[in-house]
Formats: C-alpha cells, sequence, structure tokens
C-alpha cells in the first residue's frame, strides 16, 4: 500500500493584486482584486515504503509547494495529500513523527547554538530517551563524518557540515519517511558524496522512503530508481529511472581521437560514412575533449550496431590514437523533457 498519495492534489496562492497608476501598494490595500498562483496543479502519484524517487522539474514547477503540502507546512487548495495515512496539514504533529525533512535553503538548527544543543532541542521534543539519543547521535554523527564539530555553533558551520548536521536532526527520530528538497545545492564533490551516499544507506538498510528533489542530475543517477518530473504543477512523466533512458536515451557516442599522423585530419572526416553511426558535433557528449581539433564523434545505437563492429569499421576509416564510449548525459534528456520535445 502506497505511503505517500496525491490525488488531484492543487495549491493556489492568491495576493492583492498589482494595480496599474500611481502608488500601487496603497491602492492594493483599498482593493478587493487579487492575483491567483496555481503552483499545483492537479498532481496525482503513489509512492510505496522503501522507494526512493527523484520529484524534478525547472525552477518555479511546484516542487517545493508539493513537498510543503506534504510536510504539513501548508494545506491544500483542493485534491488531497496522505502520508503513512495521514492528512498532514490536518494532522501537522502526528505527520512530524513519521517523517524527517530537509530544506537545502534553509536551516532548522539554531544559529547560535553549537549542533550538539540543536540535537539535544530536537531530543526532547521527539522525547528520546538517552540512551537512544546518545546512541543515534553517535552513529549518525560519525558516518556523515561530523563528531568534531559537535561544539561549533551552526552560525560558524560550512555549508557541508551544516547540512549534515541538518541531516542528523531530520533523522533523530528515525523516521520512516525522508523529505529532502535540495540537500545537496552548493556542496563540493566531497561533501555532496558523503551526503549521497548516506541517504543511500539509510534508504538501503533502513526501508526509510526518501523523495527528493534536486536539479542536480548526478544526485539522480546515483540514487533514484524512480523519478516523477513536473512542470507547471503538472506531472510530465512517473516511471524508472532506467526506462526513460532507454525510451529517450538509447544512442551513445564512440569518440576517436584520430593520430597525429593522419594527413589532413579534417579533410580525411568530410564525407566519411560509416554504416549505422552518425558524425555529431563535439558538444553533443557534454564533455570537454582532449583534442577536439583531431577528435571525431560518431552516435550510434548499440542496438543497431555493437562497438567492437562500429570500432573496427571507423579503423578502416581513420588512423585512430585513442577512443572512448560516452553515454549520453541525463541532464540533456530532461531539459528537453521540460521543453515539451519529448512525448
Ligand atoms: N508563498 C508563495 N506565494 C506566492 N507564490 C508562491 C509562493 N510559493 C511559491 N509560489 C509560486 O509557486 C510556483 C511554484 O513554486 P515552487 O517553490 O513550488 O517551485 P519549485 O519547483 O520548488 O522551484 P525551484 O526549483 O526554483 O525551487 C512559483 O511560480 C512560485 O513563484
Amino acid at each position: 500500500m502506497a505511503v505517500i498519495e496525491a490525488a488531484d492534489l492543487v495549491k493556489e496562492f492568491s495576493r492583492p493584486a498589482v494595480l496599474p497608476g500611481r502608488l500601487p501598494r496603497l491602492r492594493g490595500l483599498f482593493s478587493t482584486k487579487r492575483d491567483t498562483t496555481r503552483a499545483v496543479n492537479g498532481v496525482n502519484f503513489e509512492i510505496e515504503p522503501g522507494e526512493l524517487v527523484g520529484y524534478l522539474g525547472p525552477n518555479g514547477a511546484g516542487k517545493s509547494t508539493t513537498i510543503k503540502m506534504l510536510t504539513g507546512i501548508l494545506t491544500p487548495t483542493s485534491g488531497v495529500c496522505r502520508v503513512a495515512g495521514l492528512e498532514p496539514s490536518r494532522d501537522r504533529a502526528r505527520n512530524a513523527r513519521n517523517i524527517g525533512v530537509v530544506f537545502g535553503q534553509r536551516t532548522q538548527l539554531w544559529y547560535d547554538l553549537p549542533l550538539r544543543d540543536s540535537f539535544e532541542v530536537l531530543a526532547d521534543l521527539y522525547d528520546l530517551d538517552r540512551t537512544t539519543y546518545r546512541k543515534r547521535v553517535g552513529l549518525f554523527t560519525e558516518l556523515l563524518d561530523l563528531s568534531e564539530f559537535l561544539d561549533t555553533p551552526v552560525r560558524s558551520l560550512s555549508l557541508g557540515q551544516r547540512m549534515r548536521g541538518d541531516l542528523v536532526a531530520a533523522m533523530l527520530h528515525e523516521p520512516s519517511i525522508l523529505f529532502l528538497d535540495e540537500p545537496t545545492v552548493g556542496l563540493d564533490v566531497v561533501a555532496k558524496a558523503r551526503l549521497t551516499e548516506f541517504i543511500a544507506e539509510t534508504n538501503r538498510t533502513q526501508g526509510t522512503t526518501v523523495v527528493l528533489t534536486t536539479h542536480d542530475m548526478e544526485d539522480v543517477e546515483r540514487l533514484c530508481q524512480r523519478i516523477i518530473v513536473i512542470d507547471s504543477g503538472a506531472v510530465l512523466y512517473d516511471g524508472d529511472l532506467s526506462r526513460l533512458k532507454e525510451r529517450f536515451m538509447p544512442h551513445r557516442f564512440l569518440v576517436l581521437t584520430l593520430s597525429e599522423r593522419t594527413p589532413a585530419v579534417r579533410g580525411i572526416r568530410r564525407g566519411v560514412d560509416i554504416p549505422f553511426a552518425t558524425e555529431v558535433e563535439a558538444d553533443a557528449v557534454g564533455a570537454v575533449l582532449p583534442h577536439p581539433e583531431r577528435s571525431v564523434v560518431l552516435r550510434f545505437d548499440p542496438r543497431e550496431v555493437t562497438t567492437p563492429e562500429l570500432v573496427a569499421r571507423a579503423s578502416q576509416v581513420y588512423q585512430i590514437d585513442e577512443l572512448s564510449i560516452v553515454d549520453p548525459r541525463l541532464t540533456d534528456v530532461i531539459s528537453q523533457l521540460y521543453d515539451g520535445l519529448l512525448t
């Protein structure tokens, strides 16, 4: 049975209309006109216990608004959401016991207190006994490499340390559901790797259900089996990441660096026809090529031609120094989805 459900979920924000003319703010005070934004526009999905789902979409798509409804911070305008059987906005306190939340843009830790004190306050809030509290703080801070910062005031922590602190705070009561809204934004590669490893491990070993919003496709590739993509408040795609890739990214790239001895490298490239492969611009692979002036990028579909076959054919035509196979980037497919280019 689904642990998180959204059924025809809608959220509208309304505010006094901005009126034309002089002193618009003052005029707004006396006007009954309002502007309405439909941030979430009839969203439906069901998430099963133990799933790790990426909730993706361009800026302003309605991701955070959905998460805020699922955490009980916002009340839906219409439709329903349920989290572990509860309607979050009606049962906020009980819902809070089942969920952990991290908003990457905002901390739930007390800025002037040492990290440890924030954890203590939260432990009191959740009625944790001392032994459980110590065990969990010990375990989580060790896993997230945070033990040496327990006595540092939050305001003196780096962004990565603070974010890891936020994750510990969200996990102290061992919630069965985690909502992570851009948890890796602004982190360096090491901090990001530590955080994503922790999330994956928690999902794997504890069976924690995780809903993750992010703009970072590396996080998505590393963590999510399933993605829900929304735009303008409505679901564009809901399904397995691997199926999305099979459907929209079946091709691969063979990148050849031609030998310097190849006479008139660029001349030779023109008009060459290799069956089952199409020569494309170097930027199609999305990586910096070490020798762009003598590189050839061939796009091919592995269902039509195997890599050894293609390499054999290419070597009949080119003198090759090096070659590599590159997968297309998820980020390209996702942006095409956002742009309505994929159906
Ligand atoms: N409190 C609010 N009052 C009015 N409009 C709001 C409010 N919160 C969000 N919105 C609007 O609702 C829409 C969806 O915003 P939301 O923050 O959910 O998007 P998002 O997908 O999380 O975007 P981002 O990736 O930029 O964080 C946007 O047009 C935003 O301006």
